[in-house]
């Protein structure tokens, strides 16, 4: 038997970090929505008691390095599983761009091995996996729009916000996520105004969504990567309602509810940039 699952990328409207915590993580709070840019997991019997990850790209491991294989051999271990898996990863999601890659593929792997070997876990549990993972993998698992806290793992839904399109545009470097929080340490850190975003999307109020993005990743990854701060002026000069630089980068996103808008940014962008897409968001999934 197989079962296949969406694994939709994530995106954040708002990121603050309020201090470095003892266990070297970093106490944040942010938003986060989920874009219809997705991988797609595929999990399958085996015949032996082992785990074997596939993966569409030579860059992604295939190993216990894998999120996706982690994902299982946690789940194998808490419900004593003696059964094989075959993991089927579809890469869609540029990987190490500030999009959740790794962590929706773990989330999705939760939600296909729950089905494939009918675990009946509830999302609480779900929930108790992804956290030994990594801190999106939480937010990954359900989606939809919602306040993280702690090291991202603390949930809250939030109403979704008003239709629009999402232009991504990912610069050809990467970043390393644990750098990005290394470099915060030796700056002043630039809060955004987390509060008035959550007023904006109780409100559905477009305009003021778009004027509130903030991340106070984003001066750090600025540094590092040049190609961030023009990617952001030719946005702007297209004519984008907001924009943005997604986690810890370096993805740079645009907002807009123009179809005409959205058309003119890829065209606009596809002169700069090789990687360049136009999603809708996603709804969360139905976890309980
Ligand atoms: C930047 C974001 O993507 C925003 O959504 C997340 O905060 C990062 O989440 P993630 O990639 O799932 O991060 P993890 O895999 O848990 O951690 C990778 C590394 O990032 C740093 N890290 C991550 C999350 C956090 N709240 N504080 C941190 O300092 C730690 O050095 C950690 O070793
Ligand atoms: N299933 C997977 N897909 C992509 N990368 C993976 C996967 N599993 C492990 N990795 C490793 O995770 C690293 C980070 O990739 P990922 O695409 O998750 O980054 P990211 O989008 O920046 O993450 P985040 O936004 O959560 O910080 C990669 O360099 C890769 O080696």
């Amino acid at each position: 038997m197989k079962v296949l699952e969406k694994a939709p990328a994530k995106i954040n409207l708002s990121l603050d970090v309020l201090g470095k915590r003892g266990d070297g993580y970093h106490e944040v709070r942010m938003i986060m929505t989920s874009i219809d840019l997705a991988d797609r997991v595929e999990c399958g019997d085996l015949p032996e008691n082992q785990i074997e990850v596939r993966a569409s790209v030579p860059y992604v491991p295939e190993d216990e390095r894998n999120f996706a294989y982690q994902a299982a051999h946690h789940i194998k271990a808490k419900y004593g599983i003696r059964r094989g898996v075959e993991i089927t990863i579809t890469k869609n999601i540029p990987v190490a761009a500030g999009l959740a890659g790794g962590s929706t593929d773990a989330a999705a792997t939760i939600r296909a091995l729950n089905r494939l070997w009918k675990l009946g876990m509830s999302y609480q549990e779900m929930l108790a996996v992804a956290e030994q993972i990594g801190s999106d993998v939480a937010f990954c698992l359900k989606g939809g729009t919602a306040l993280a806290t702690g090291r991202g793992e603390q949930l809250e839904a939030l109403p979704p916000l008003p239709p629009c399109w999402v232009v991504l545009v990912k610069p050809t470097v990467s970043v390393s996520t644990a750098q990005i929080y290394k470099d915060l340490d030796s700056r002043p850190i630039e809060h955004p105004d987390v509060d008035a975003m959550l007023h904006a999307i109780d409100a559905g109020d477009f305009e003021s969504i778009c004027r509130l993005l903030g991340n106070c990743l984003e001066p750090v990854t600025m540094r590092k990567v040049a190609d961030i701060a023009k990617i952001k002026s030719h946005m702007k000069e297209i004519g984008a309602e907001g924009i943005l630089m997604s986690g810890s980068g370096p993805t740079v996103f645009a907002l807009t509810q123009h179809e005409s808008r959205m058309q003119r940014l890829i065209n606009g962008m596809r002169g700069y940039c090789s990687q360049v897409y136009a999603v809708r968001l996603c709804k969360p999934f139905p976890l309980v």
